[in-house]
C-alpha cells in the first residue's frame, strides 16, 4: 500500500468530493465528512483533463486486495520482533499442532487449507495465545496472515458457555467488517457454539435488549453506540480488542476517536491487540494510544528491484502518436500480458478502446467501478481471460499481478505537484527477488516535461532507460530477446 502524500491527498479528496459513495463504501457508516480541502487535480503528462478523480482510498484499496487475492504472500524476510519484557523466552512455532488449539479450531484451519503458520503467524500466535494474555501491534504488508492470526486468538479466547460479548473486532469500514466477518465463520466452522455479530450501521436491535454472541465484530461508531448509548454491549467484560487495519482507520476521520473511545471504556485486563499493513508515524502513535505495554512485530516487506527490467522510452508528440507506437510494438513482438497505465480514466477509457478496435482483448480498469467490479476485472486478466489491462494510475496502485512481464506507462506517474512518483514507478515496475523472471518496461515521452520527469527517474533509481524507435521493426525485436 503506498503510503506517500499523494495517496493522502487523494484519499482526502475523495472524502471531500463523496464520490466514495460509487465505491459504496461507508455507506452504512456515519461517516463525518471531512472539510472541502481544496486538494489540487495531480498533473499529468501531455494529458492535463479534468477527469482525474478516480482517486483511489485506503479502505478500497484494501478491500480490493482481499477480494482478489487467494493466496498468502508468503516473504523471505524475517520478523522483528521488540517483546515487551525481553526476557521471557520467545516461542515460534512451525506447526498450527504446536498452539494446543481447540481440536475444533484446527479443524477449522486445516479445512481452510492452511498447512503451517504464516511467518508472521509463527510468532504472533503463540504471543496472543499466552497465558496470561500479551498484548500487541503488528504490522506486515496486506496478505500475509494476520487477520487469519486474529481470528483465531479471538476463537481461542472465547467461552461458548458465557451467552455474552467477549471479543470485539472493530474494522475501518462495514465491508471489511463482513470480509473479517467470514473468515470468522469460515475458521469457527466447527465451532458452531460460538456465535457472531456485525456491529454495523443498518443492524437496529430492539432498544434494551443484551448480546449473547461471544464475538462482535463491526465499525467504530456502531460499537462504541452499542457499548455506551445503547448497552447492547458491556464493555468490562470484554476480553479480547482487536483494531484491524490501523493505517486505513486513521485515514478516516472519526474513527480514531472512537477507537480510543471505545478502548478505555475496556477493562485494564483486555488483551489489545493492533494490525497495520503500514507503519508510518501516525499510525505508531494510534498504536500506542490503544495498545498499552505492547509487543511489536514487525515483517519488512520484500524489497522490488529493477535489476532484472528492461526498461526503454518511446519519444512521441501526441497520445495518437503514443498509440501508434503501442501498435507498432505489439506488431513486432508477441506479448503475452501487458498492463497499462494511463493518468487519468479519459485516457485509459480512449485507449482501451482504441486496442479493442485493433483487436485486442482489453479489460478496462477505472475508478467508477464498485469495489467488487474492480477486483472481477482483476480476477479476470488473472486467469489470462484478457490479454491488456489498461488503468489509471491511481486506481491499481497496491494492486499485484505478478504474471505481467511486460508493463507499459503510457503516461508516467507524478505526484500531485507534478514530480516523478518514484515510489510507484518501482512498484508497479519492479519485481521482488522471488518474481525475479526478465521484465519490460516501456515509458511513453510525449513532452518536454514527460522527458524531464524520465530523466528524473533515470537518475534516482540510477538505471539507464534506453531509447527505443518504434519505426524501426527490427530495433523493437531486439527489445523481446
Ligand atoms: N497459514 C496460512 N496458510 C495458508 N494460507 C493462509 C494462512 N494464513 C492466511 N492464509 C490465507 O492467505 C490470505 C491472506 O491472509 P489474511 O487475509 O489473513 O492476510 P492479512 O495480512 O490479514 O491481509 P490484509 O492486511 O489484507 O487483511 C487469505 O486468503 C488467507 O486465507
Amino acid at each position: 500500500m503506498a503510503t506517500d502524500s499523494w495517496a493522502l491527498a487523494v484519499d482526502e479528496q475523495e472524502a471531500a468530493a463523496e464520490s466514495i459513495s460509487t465505491l459504496q463504501l461507508n455507506e452504512k457508516e456515519d461517516k463525518q465528512k471531512p472539510e472541502e480541502n481544496g486538494t489540487g487535480k495531480a498533473g499529468g503528462d501531455a494529458d492535463k483533463t479534468d477527469d482525474n478523480d478516480d482517486n483511489e482510498d485506503r479502505a478500497a484499496q484494501s478491500l480490493l486486495n482481499k477480494l482478489i487475492r487467494s493466496n498468502l504472500v508468503n516473504t523471505t524476510n524475517q520478523v522483528e520482533v521488540l517483546q515487551r519484557d525481553p526476557n521471557s523466552p520467545l516461542y515460534s512455532v512451525k506447526s498450527f499442532e504446536e498452539l494446543r488449539l481447540k481440536p475444533q479450531l484446527l479443524q477449522g484451519v486445516y479445512a481452510m487449507g492452511f498447512n503451517r503458520p504464516s511467518k508472521i503467524q509463527e510468532t504472533a500466535l503463540p504471543m496472543m495465545l499466552a497465558e496470561p494474555p500479551q498484548n500487541l501491534i503488528a504490522q506486515s504488508q496486506s496478505g500475509t496472515g494476520k487477520t487469519a492470526a486474529f481470528v483465531l486468538a479471538m476463537l481461542s479466547h472465547v467461552d461458548p458457555a458465557n451467552k455474552w460479548p467477549q471479543c470485539l473486532c472493530v474494522s475501518p469500514t462495514y465491508e471489511l467488517a463482513l470480509q473479517t466477518g467470514k473468515v470468522i465463520e469460515q475458521m469457527g466452522k466447527f465451532y458452531p457454539e460460538v456465535k457472531l455479530m456485525y456491529a454495523i450501521r443498518g443492524n437496529k436491535l430492539e432498544r434494551g435488549m443484551k448480546l449473547q454472541e461471544q464475538i462482535v465484530i463491526g465499525t467504530p461508531g456502531t460499537v462504541l453506540d452499542w457499548c455506551q448509548k445503547l448497552r447492547f454491549i458491556d464493555p468490562k467484560k470484554i476480553k479480547v480488542f482487536v483494531l484491524d487495519e490501523a493505517d486505513v482507520m486513521i485515514a478516516t476521520q472519526g474513527h480514531q476517536d472512537q477507537s480510543i473511545r471505545i478502548q478505555r471504556m475496556l477493562p485494564k485486563t483486555c488483551q489489545m491487540l493492533l494490525f497495520s499493513a503500514t507503519f508510518e508515524e501516525s499510525v505508531w502513535n494510534f498504536a500506542k494510544r490503544i495498545v498499552p505495554d505492547p509487543n511489536i512485530i514487525k515483517l519488512k516487506r520484500e524489497e522490488e528491484t529493477l535489476d532484472t527490467i528492461k526498461q526503454y522510452y518511446v519519444n512521441c508528440n501526441s497520445r495518437e502518436e503514443k498509440f501508434q507506437a503501442l501498435c507498432n510494438i505489439y506488431g513486432a513482438i508477441t506479448i503475452a500480458q501487458a498492463m497499462i497505465f494511463c493518468h487519468t480514466r479519459k485516457t485509459a477509457a480512449w485507449l482501451a478502446g482504441e486496442l479493442s478496435k485493433e483487436g485486442h482483448q482489453v479489460a478496462l480498469l477505472s475508478g467508477e467501478m464498485v469495489v467488487e467490479q474492480r477486483a472481477a476485472v482483476i480476477d479476470r486478466f488473472r486467469q489470462g481471460k484478457e490479454k491488456v489491462l489498461v488503468t489509471t494510475n491511481v486506481c491499481a496502485r497496491g494492486i499485484d499481478v505478478e504474471q505481467v512481464s511486460v508493463v507499459i506507462n503510457f503516461d508516467l506517474p507524478v505526484d500531485k505537484d507534478g514530480n516523478p512518483d518514484n515510489e510507484t514507478y518501482l512498484h508497479r515496475i519492479g519485481r521482488t527477488g522471488r518474481f525475479g523472471k526478465r521484465g519490460l518496461a516501456i515509458n511513453m515521452v510525449d513532452s518536454k516535461a514527460s522527458m524531464n520527469i524520465l530523466n528524473r527517474i533515470q537518475e534516482h533509481f540510477n538505471k539507464k532507460i534506453e531509447k527505443l524507435d518504434t519505426d524501426d521493426l527490427d530495433e523493437i525485436e531486439k527489445i523481446a530477446n
